[in-house]
């Protein structure tokens, strides 16, 4: 892929490194910690593009050879009945959003954000999932894997959860945590590729 500009990705996520290099694109990682806390009354698409984008603004802040170059943020939250669910804390926390998530339909709302030293754009992909039936056995392995700690929604569509999943609308990549035909989108609109 030919490459105009430089990109930063500000994310410690091993998922959204391994998309963006599963389409050829190349880059940088530089990733900004962030308070991943709510605001009162703030709805889920809200909140998951105000993260991206200061995700975004804070790697550029932190690392100051972000100049010149494009940065690329991102975050994503399971959302169940217009609740966000985000990393689960401990077992209990875990149990509780896979049971809920059990038999359901849910939400997986990933936004991006690109910014670079004139402007910023964050946009949200909505993709809906459906799961099958759980059981607490089930819940119960499943969190002895590790898999489901480090994820939104306690699951990762792209490992061992991927049997609970019957079946999806809208974008896989935005699931595991970067929608890349949007990314795509985006990484010309700034110039990063043709
Ligand atoms: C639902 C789901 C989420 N996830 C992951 C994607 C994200 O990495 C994570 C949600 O946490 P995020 O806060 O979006 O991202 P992160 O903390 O992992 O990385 P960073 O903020 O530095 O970019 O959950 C999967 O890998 N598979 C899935 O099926």
């Amino acid at each position: 892929m030919n490459q105009l500009r430089k990109l930063v990705l500000a994310s410690a996520s091993p998922r959204r490194a391994e998309l963006l290099t599963q389409i050829g694109v190349k880059f940088s990682v530089m990733p900004a910690d962030l308070d991943e806390s709510p605001l009162a009354g703030e709805q889920p698409e809200a909140l998951v593009k105000r993260l991206a984008a200061e995700k975004a603004k804070a790697a550029a802040q932190v690392h100051k050879d972000t100049e010149g170059c494009v940065v690329l943020a991102s975050d994503t939250v399971v959302v169940l009945d217009n609740q966000a669910l985000g990393k689960p804390n401990d077992f209990a926390d875990a149990a509780a959003m896979l049971g809920a998530l059990s038999d359901r339909t849910h939400q997986v709302m990933t936004a991006v954000s690109l910014l670079d030293g004139t402007r910023q754009k964050t946009i949200c992909v909505t993709t809906q999932v459906h799961f099958g039936p759980l059981s607490a056995t089930q819940i119960a392995r499943y969190w002895a894997t590790g898999e489901p700690a480090d994820k939104a929604g306690a699951y990762g569509i792209q490992g061992i959860a991927g049997q609970f999943v019957k079946s999806i609308e809208g974008s896989y990549s935005a699931v595991v945590g970067l929608p890349l035909y949007e990314t795509v989108q985006l990484l010309q609109e700034f110039g990063v590729i043709e």
